[in-house]
């Protein structure tokens, strides 16, 4: 029997930004941002990507939403390869598959009305032809992300944060997308707002059967939205494992030391605190073996030497620890 292909399927992606600079302004020094990355998304799946600033999450979603070309490694959309096509071929993945990013404030373009910055994705892929059928549509999206029909009149300065990244995501909706990524798109909010978008995408997930690569730095965001989540660390993830599993048993001492730091709802309950020492080292020279190692407390030779497998501990969850039996 052939197996059907998961949504997304991202195989061992590679991404390096080779550096400038050396004779003839050439090196042979690269950022090394994504080091060979593999995890699936089904249909209707959430799955969270966190990590500490700077460990390639963005850069994950940008391949994956093929703004960047990879370095190395593939991508696949319902079994069919998306990396390395032409603008042309690109168009109906683009349909398909949107982005939604931290700033709702950089990310609409003042100059336009909300209907023509809701209305365009529509236009790009011929979807609603006539301007009534498109004012319709417009009008929908707007209500189905709890604004009124009306502000579709107005210009983006006239709407707070929380509401600018609700038309954002009314954008992203327009084209009737299979997976949105969200790229920090709760970060930048403050708290309460945070909870209304989150409420609002766990609706749409639902409604539609969307499914969403949500990235964040912050595990307490992303333990209620999430199916799923993968940790990662200096562009390599350490982890991946479903939400319960994940916040139950972590089985990377990465993990812990994150979780550590996540509020606990009942502040009289007990959990250990793991502080890790030392810096994140850099992705120009990544340690060798586990690039975790130089702040893991657990870590022995073994761990210099080697680079850990992400290895299955539980069914669907995997760690890429050498000791992750002991973690
Ligand atoms: N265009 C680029 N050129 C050179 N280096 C880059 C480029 N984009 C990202 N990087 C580097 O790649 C690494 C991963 O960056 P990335 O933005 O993916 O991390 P992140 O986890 O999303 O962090 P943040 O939340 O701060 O954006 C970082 O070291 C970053 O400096």
């Amino acid at each position: 029997m052939t197996q059907v292909p998961h949504l997304i399927e991202v195989r061992n992606l590679v991404k390096r930004f080779p550096l400038g600079g050396g004779l003839f302004g050439r090196s042979d020094k690269a950022v090394h941002a994504v080091s060979d990355v593999s995890f699936h998304i089904a249909r209707g799946e959430t799955l969270s990507l966190v990590g500490e600033s700077g460990c390639g999450k963005s850069t994950v979603g940008k391949c994956l939403a093929q703004l960047i070309p990879l370095t190395a490694g593939e991508i696949t959309l319902d079994g069919k390869r998306i990396d390395g096509l032409s603008r042309a071929q690109l168009k109906p993945v683009r349909k398909r598959l949107n982005v939604v990013f931290q700033d709702p404030f950089s990310s609409l373009n003042p100059r336009m009305t909300v209907e023509d910055l809701v209305a365009e994705p529509l236009r790009s892929h011929g979807m609603a032809r006539s301007r009534s059928e498109r004012q319709n549509r417009v009008g929908d999206l707007l209500e189905q992300v709890g604004l009124p029909r009306e502000a579709m009149a107005r210009m983006p300065h006239q709407f707070s944060g929380g509401q600018r990244q609700r038309i954002c995501i009314a954008r992203a909706l327009a084209s009737e997308p299979d997976i949105i990524i969200c790229d920090e798109a709760v970060s930048a909010l403050d708290v309460s707002v945070q909870a209304q978008i989150i409420n609002l995408l766990m609706d749409l997930q639902k409604s539609l059967g969307l499914a969403l690569l949500f990235i964040s730095h912050d595990l307490a965001v992303v333990e209620h939205m999430s199916d799923r989540i993968a940790v990662m660390y200096l562009g390599r993830i350490m982890e991946i494992a479903d939400r319960e599993s994940m916040f139950r048993h972590p089985r990377h001492p990465y993990t812990r030391a994150l979780l550590s730091a996540v509020p606990l709802p009942d502040p009289g309950a007990a959990r250990d605190r793991v502080v890790l020492t030392g810096d994140v080292p850099s992705p120009i020279d990544p340690p060798s073996g586990c690039y975790f190692r130089t702040r893991c407390p657990m870590a022995t030779e073994r761990c210099a030497s080697e680079v850990p497998a992400l290895r299955e501990m539980a069914p669907g969850h995997q760690s890429a620890c050498h000791y992750a039996e002991s973690v």
